[in-house]
């Protein structure tokens, strides 16, 4: 009885919708640098594209994935094989003070173009409202299907992120020529997705958090907003200690490309760590100039980690967070710093990837009484695993103990950021 209802609910029209517009079909082709090519078919927009390569290992979410800021530039090759059968949701909310006006991760499709073996013609979920094709169409993002994705992820691999085009008839007849190739690595593309204006969330909450927008995925906002704290999004090469004082924390996000492009923001968040004493956090790209900021190199991995499925073992206790333990990740990254000996004074590494054991995280001795961290995984998920969430309420409890604990007879800076933000509330978050 029961299995006859289900089974009815989930072939009823409402869940299961036919594709509206009927993917193109036209003859397309991934070229690497490296002289590889795989073809295939085009879908999505009928348009080709340069950027970097690059692979990812998770099941789900490819719609949270795409609409990250930090695949900006990438070509993205999704291992899983089937993608899209459960299509694309609106991707906007009604905004309550409390939200920041988006489902996905951010307002558009993020990654120059998607590969994957076998796109879904059909899609099914109670939310959706186009398929991955007509999504993409609408956002002039290209992809190819029917390409043997393992073969591509093994020789990545192997080989490490590597140019590519994806081209689409006419375009994939020839092969490029090696000066066509573009590398998005070269840029500060960090700029292209900043917010270029302040604006803030949440601002009756009771706590003040600013935020330095490297390309900040929306449910990093959200994560702060729904534990109460208030959130003032800031550009990313805003110099945060000209406002310092009227705040209670800083956090500092995630972002693509080349940490060192940033050296302007690591160089700013440096003086912030020698002359203010509240809690810090940093996720992802926002570790990286945390890790710069304290004297810890960056460099470029092979292929980087990108997927769902990333086990790190946690080498300190802090908060929700207990030694010994090993978290499964959610990570989009190619840079990581440097595993160094000894780590710079008043800093201690927090996390170690249990695969390729890169630098998980960094934060703050005991010993130097500062309540500072960085992670290079995403704690926030969206998509991926939620194991490390709570250090979200490490923060934002951290900066309430802080608050409480200073007596309130700093004179506010606020002045300074008012003429900053032309419209205290922007309607919509992670505008990037
Ligand atoms: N997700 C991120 O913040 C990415 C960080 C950085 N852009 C990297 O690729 O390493």
């Amino acid at each position: 009885m029961l299995s006859l209802r289900v089974s009815k609910t989930l072939f009823s029209p409402r869940f299961s919708r036919a594709l509206a517009t009927s993917i193109t079909n036209k003859d397309a082709t991934l070229y690497l640098k490296t002289g590889e090519f795989f073809k295939g078919q085009s879908f999505g927009a009928p348009r080709s594209v340069l950027g970097e390569t690059v692979f990812s290992t998770s099941i789900t979410s490819y719609t949270e994935s795409m609409t990250d800021p930090s695949y900006r530039g990438q070509i993205l090759v999704f291992t899983t094989p089937l993608i899209g059968n459960y299509g694309v949701p609106k991707n906007e909310t009604l905004i309550d003070s409390r939200d920041v006006g988006v489902v996905l991760e951010s307002k558009r499709i993020q990654c120059a173009g998607v590969v994957v073996a076998d796109v879904a013609n059909d899609y099914s979920h109670h939310s959706a409202v186009e398929s991955l094709h007509s999504w993409c169409l609408r956002h002039n993002i290209p992809g190819i299907t029917g390409v043997d994705t393992r073969a591509v992820t093994t020789l990545l691999r192997d080989q490490g992120t590597t140019l590519g085009k994806l081209a689409v008839h006419p375009d994939d007849l020839t092969s490029p020529v090696p000066e066509e190739y573009w590398d998005p690595s070269k840029e500060n593309l960090v700029d292209q997705v900043s917010t270029r204006e302040a604006y803030v969330l949440n601002a009756q909450g009771d706590v003040k958090i600013a935020v330095l927008d490297f390309g900040v995925k929306a449910n990093i906002l959200r994560s702060l907003v729904r534990r109460g704290a208030s959130v003032t999004v800031l550009p990313w090469n805003f110099d945060f200690n000209t406002i310092r004082d009227d705040f209670d924390g800083l956090f500092l996000t995630n972002g693509p490309g080349d940490p060192m492009h940033c050296i302007e923001a690591a160089m700013n968040v440096r003086r912030t760590l020698q002359e203010w004493h509240k809690p810090i956090f940093g996720i992802c790209m926002g570790h990286q100039i945390l890790g710069i900021a304290a004297g810890l190199d960056a460099y470029r991995m092979t292929f980087g980690n990108r997927g769902h499925n990333q086990p790190v073992l946690a080498l300190a206790s802090s908060g929700s967070i207990k030694a010994g333990r090993v978290y499964v990740t959610s990570q989009n990254h190619q840079y990581a710093l440097q595993l160094q000996n000894p780590f710079p004074e008043g800093w201690e590494p927090f996390f170690i990837n249990c695969n390729d054991s890169s630098v998980e995280g960094i934060k703050s001795t005991v010993d130097s009484g500062r309540k500072v961290w960085g992670v290079q995984f995403h704690p926030e998920s969206a998509g991926g695993p939620l194991d490390t969430i709570e250090m979200f309420t490490d923060f934002v409890n951290e900066c309430r103990a802080t608050k409480a604990s200073i007596k309130p007879d700093i004179t506010p800076q606020i002045a300074n950021y008012q003429a900053f933000i032309p419209n205290t509330r922007r309607a919509v978050a992670a505008t990037a």
